[in-house]
């Protein structure tokens, strides 16, 4: 059993309690935030999501001590286009109070990064402030996407599709997918490869989806690498928590957008 067939076993027995106990909140002063796809789409340099990430599967703790909210308020005053939480609690020692928390300091476009594999989980993903959502491919057969896409859609969310390769590319296409991250993480070896965005984004090139690259960019040349590929925005966890000054590395990776990629 891989890594991510233990954290999708997880969310289901998650989703059982949540359907329990869980009563839909959407709470009617739930803040507007700007769309992820509409401020990334025009941007100078490459859009930022960076990520707060206390701990992963793959690295162990990265930073136990973090204040999310100081964290993720640091990212934005640094020049992150959007902000993304990790909420889940047994694999990277997140929460939805962190999610919350974050949202209600923070006024960018807000990902709850959580593995979604139920209609409940975007409610209470939406309660708790975020504005995106994420659906990862390799989670769920193509019909079981494509309901919770259009689900979240219909809740005025917008979805962050994560694929690794190329089928998965053209299945993010098949579903209309407007925001597509390539991770260059493999979720079942951990093998990280930046090569994986060069492949995948061959597929996507012709697409008008926001293309984001994923996991393991630590360097102005990794980013240099991925917007060459054509990624116009890239998302960030352990380089921003482990940095020890996050203005800096954010000047690093924060990179001009030439003409090329736009
Ligand atoms: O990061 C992991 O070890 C991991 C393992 C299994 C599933 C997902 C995992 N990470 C989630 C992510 O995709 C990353 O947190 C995100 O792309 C940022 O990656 P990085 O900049 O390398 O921290």
């Amino acid at each position: 059993m891989t890594i991510l067939d233990k954290i999708i076993e997880q969310k289901k027995v998650e989703v059982q309690e949540l359907k329990v106990i869980y009563s839909v909140q959407q709470s009617e002063n739930v803040k507007k935030r700007p769309s992820l796809y509409e401020s990334f789409k025009n941007l100078e340099n490459i859009g930022v999501i960076a990520e707060v990430k206390r701990a992963s599967p793959s690295k162990g703790v990265i930073n136990d001590e973090v204040d999310p909210v100081a964290q993720a308020k640091a990212y934005a005053k640094a020049g992150a286009g959007a902000i993304s939480v990790l909420t889940d609690r047994q694999f990277f020692k997140g929460s939805m109070a962190d999610l919350s928390a974050v949202a209600e300091e923070v006024d960018l476009p807000l990902l709850c990064k959580d593995f979604m594999i139920d209609e409940v989980q975007i409610d209470v993903a939406k309660d708790h402030g975020a504005s995106v959502i994420l659906l990862i491919a390799a989670a769920l057969p193509e019909e079981r996407l494509r309901e919770l896409y259009q689900y979240a859609r219909s809740k005025e969310l917008d979805v962050l599709f994560e694929v690794h390769d190329e089928e998965e590319a053209e299945m993010a296409l098949r579903i209309g997918a407007r925001i597509i991250g390539i991770n260059n993480r493999n979720l079942k070896t951990f093998e990280v490869d930046l090569g994986v965005t060069e492949r995948v984004a061959s597929i996507l090139k012709d697409s008008n989806c926001l293309l984001v690259s994923e996991s393991g960019i630590r360097t102005k040349e990794d980013v240099e690498q991925v917007a060459e590929a054509g990624a116009k925005a890239i998302l960030v966890g352990e380089t921003l928590m482990r940095s020890p000054n996050i203005t800096d590395t954010m000047n690093e990776i924060r990179i001009p957008l030439t003409k090329a990629v736009k």
